[in-house]
């Protein structure tokens, strides 16, 4: 089912020019791996972007607290005292930073995916921890750094409140930064694993419709050589089956009409090299080429197999008297005479002047010698009442019991008919 659907598919296809698959198998290729391409990079640098802004946002909003937790910290164990800097640490601008960050914090989207509840427990954590920053930052406002009056202005519990209460915040804050990084990342492992997949299955089905592409065109293309080869070897009637409007079925239809042409020619040839002109039985070495074979095929099958070996009798005295073309008409009678003794799969030639050979596959000797005696009786019917027709005398010999090859069955019958003509004019009864 699958198997007829490509090859529909592949007739379908055969419909385009080579040329043309070869342009679509290019655009197969190229229009998905550039598209996947644009896509791609297009993800990856949305993804550094949002990277960037998560990393950006990470240190906007914990650098503030952080500066804050450090000078507070700074404040507890009285080095702002000793801080030659005259300028006060900017706790108010430190605190807007803060405020700022939280706001930024909670306006953007973390979608379903980031834990709830996280934004609202580091802002409230950041409301408890502002109004005791805020009075500090009221305190010292007015002092300098070094001024020994900050000692008095910054009680111990109240620093170490304000530093517990922001350490919170900034801890729920990195909690909420460390939560929406881990989703960005998982995001972005989620988009590469898409992209992945995308750029799999485009090639995927990319590769399965160019192997179509080529087998539609490799195919016809093995399917000709093949035919050549074949051609090449001698084989006869070669030819290839293609359907299509591209150039190979173009190529397939002139390969066809140049088989048909060797094999016309090459049948002129046989009939030119194995055909006896005159009779149109086989000639010499047509016949022999056919005994060759036929003696094949024998061996083979292990049948027997019988020759005759005729040969005219009183031919040159019609020669001599009637003429040649007279002598001529006689041989093609004659010849007419033994094919139509014989059957189909028998084969006759014109062994020599006015010698024929006939090949009887498949034929015993009593066989044999009951044919040749219904040919020796049609040939002199015809001779007894017309004086320009030739006798005839037949030898016969079978194969195997007369021998295997060629020469030794030839010359066997040759012997018997030399009898025979010796004796008379009545073939050899079977031995
Ligand atoms: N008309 C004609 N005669 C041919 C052809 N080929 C050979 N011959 C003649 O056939 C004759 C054969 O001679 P023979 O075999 O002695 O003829 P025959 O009278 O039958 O003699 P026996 O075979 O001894 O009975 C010769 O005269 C050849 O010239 C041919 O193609 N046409």
């Amino acid at each position: 089912m699958k198997m007829s659907a490509g090859l529909t598919l592949e007739h379908l296809l055969r419909r385009l020019s080579v040329g043309q698959r070869i342009a679509i198998m290019l655009a197969l290729l190229l229009l998905p791996m550039a598209a996947l391409s644009v896509v791609s990079l297009d993800v990856l640098e949305h993804q550094e972007l949002d990277f960037r802004q998560s990393v950006q946002e990470s240190i906007n909003a914990l650098l503030p607290l952080a500066t804050l937790e450090h000078y507070l910290e700074r404040a507890q164990v009285d080095e702002l005292e000793a801080e030659t800097d005259t300028s006060a640490p900017n706790f108010t601008a430190l605190t807007h930073n803060i405020d700022r960050s939280f706001s930024t914090i909670e306006t953007t989207d973390d979608g379903p995916d980031l834990p709830a509840g996280l934004i609202t427990q580091a802002q409230r954590a950041w409301r408890d921890a502002r109004p005791a920053v805020q009075r500090l930052v009221e305190r010292i406002r007015p002092l300098r750094i070094g001024d020994p009056r900050l000692s008095d202005a910054l009680s111990r519990k109240d620093i170490q409140q304000a530093i517990h209460d922001v350490s919170l915040a900034r801890l729920h804050l990195a909690a909420v930064i460390k939560a929406r990084y881990t989703h960005a990342i998982a995001l972005r492992h989620r988009e590469l694993r898409w992209l992945i997949w995308s750029w799999v299955v485009t090639l995927s089905v990319a590769t399965v419709l160019i192997g179509l592409f080529l087998a539609s065109i490799l195919r016809p293309i093995k399917a000709l050589e093949t035919a050549a080869r074949r051609l090449g070897a001698g084989e006869s009637g070669v030819r290839v089956d293609m359907r299509g409007r591209d150039e190979l079925t173009e190529v397939a239809e002139r390969f066809n009409e140049m088989s048909e042409n060797w094999e016309t020619t090459r049948q002129a040839l046989i009939t030119e090299t194995a055909m006896d002109p005159l009779t149109g039985v086989l000639n010499r070495r047509g016949i022999l080429a056919a005994l060759a074979a036929a003696l094949n095929a024998h061996r083979m099958r292990d049948q027997g197999l019988s020759v005759f070996m005729m040969d005219l009798d009183r031919f040159k005295h019609i020669n001599d008297t009637q003429g040649h073309s007279a002598g001529d008409r006689a041989l093609v009678w004659v010849a007419g005479k033994m094919r139509e003794c014989l059957r189909d799969s028998d084969h006759l030639g014109r062994y020599g002047g006015d010698e024929f050979l006939a090949i009887l596959p498949g034929t015993g000797a009593s066989q044999a010698q009951a044919i040749a005696q219904r040919m020796q009786r049609a040939i002199h019917d015809g001779a007894s009442t017309d004086p320009s027709l030739p006798l005839v005398s037949i030898g016969i010999a079978t194969a195997p019991d007369d021998g295997w090859d060629a020469d030794t069955l030839i010359g066997a019958a040759d012997a018997v008919l030399y009898t025979c003509k010796q004796r008379g004019r009545e073939p050899e009864p079977p031995s």
